[in-house]
């Protein structure tokens, strides 16, 4: 199959590049910019080096003779853009008859009321939202393996989902809020210069008090309250979150370790038994490690994720193999 991906300068379009090219069984296909991009022409490995030698691909204007190239020459279109920018361009590609694969939040909610309230524009494709598969992979790779247009799972919500929704499907959760704790290392912030990621600013910080837009992607497909609180930390790539859940009176220990045996055979989720998850665990690795400790009725979760990878290019790699009818940790793991 044939992958181009648009957005292939920023943080998770280069990871999903390097990932690409890796592949079995895919070919990059071609990477683009914004058509008034300062980084149009240069190869990705200019702004990269650590790609030196395997990402010698010149970045591409979208123009109109580029979309043009795209509608003959590929197969799969990755959105590796901001939210906006995906929901005015997916449009098109799926009129090509393209798998169009989103990594920002432009298709993940089912209201447009929320789009208003969450991302602060009314969207502009919204009978596109029921269309849209939510790609979490794990949890919903039927749908996913049919879809055209996925829109992959969020990186705070793919941690949290993937934590949280053994003990919802279990009936293990009183109806309290879950509260959620995150922090996500920087690159979380994406690639342009910002004051609020500029290195002599960030040291650790909340943001987005109750009205992160991941609130309502993570309720949404929980079926359950929750109360989620980012941070930003001083380190480049990377989420943990420490989630605290209040259990139905009389939950035992092996009910909450059965819940659990759901992920057990999932190839891309450790779960760690008595070892705490960590930034260091899952930096650079295409995991969710997941642990838990109970005392009673409350539960404290840890869940790590590497951001660009299980939270951005790996979940949208692993999408695109259950699209192929592949194992999900191919051109993930090992050899693929
Ligand atoms: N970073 C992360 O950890 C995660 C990010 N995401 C989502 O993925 C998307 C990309 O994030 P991230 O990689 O961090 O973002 P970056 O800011 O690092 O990259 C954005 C990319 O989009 C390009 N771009 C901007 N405008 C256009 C346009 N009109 N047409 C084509 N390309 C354009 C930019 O290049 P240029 O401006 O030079 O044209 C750049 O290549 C976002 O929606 C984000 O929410 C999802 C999960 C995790
Ligand atoms: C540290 C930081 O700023 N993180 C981003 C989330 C990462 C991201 O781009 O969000 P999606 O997974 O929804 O695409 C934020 O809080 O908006």
């Amino acid at each position: 199959m044939k992958v181009v991906i648009i957005g292939a300068s920023g943080y998770s379009g280069a990871e999903l590049a390097s990932l690409v090219i890796k592949h079995p069984q895919l070919t990059l296909a071609g990477c683009y910019v914004s058509e008034q991009s300062l980084d149009k022409g240069k190869l990705l490995s200019d702004l990269y080096p650590e790609h030196l030698g395997l990402l010698e691909y010149p970045l591409q204007p979208l123009t109109e003779p580029a979309f043009q190239a795209i509608d003959k020459d590929a197969d799969y279109v990755c959105l590796c853009t901001d939210h906006k920018v995906s929901v005015e361009l997916a449009p098109r590609f799926l009129a090509m008859d393209k798998k169009v694969f989103d990594l920002s939040g432009g298709f993940r909610l089912a209201s447009n009321t929320d789009y208003e309230r969450y991302y602060g524009f009314t969207h502009q494709h919204p009978t596109l939202l029921a269309e849209a598969v939510y790609g979490l992979a794990e949890w919903n790779s039927a749908a996913i393996a049919k879809a055209q247009l996925i829109a992959v799972a969020g990186c705070y919500p793919t941690a949290a989902l993937n934590a949280l929704k053994p003990l919802q499907q279990a009936g293990l959760l009183a109806t309290q809020p879950v509260i959620i704790n995150a922090v996500s290392g920087v690159t979380g912030a994406g690639r342009k210069a910002n004051v609020g990621s500029h290195f002599c600013e960030v040291s650790l910080a909340p943001y987005g008090l109750f009205n992160h837009r991941h609130s309502p992607e993570i309720a949404q497909q929980l079926g359950h309250k929750v109360l989620f609180t980012p941070h930003l930390g001083n380190f480049s790539r990377g989420i943990l979150e420490t989630i605290y859940v209040q259990l139905k009176p009389d939950v035992s220990s092996a009910q909450v370790a059965n819940a659990y045996q759901l992920l057990a055979e999932q190839p891309l989720i450790r779960l760690l038994g008595d070892k705490i998850p960590s930034i260091k665990g899952v930096a650079n690795q295409p995991y969710v490690d997941i642990a838990w400790q109970q005392q009673g009725e409350q539960l404290i979760v840890i869940v790590a994720i590497d951001n660009l990878l299980k939270g951005a290019a790996g979940q949208a790699l692993q999408c695109i193999n259950l699209t192929m009818g592949l194992p999900h940790q191919t051109g993930l793991v090992g050899a693929g």
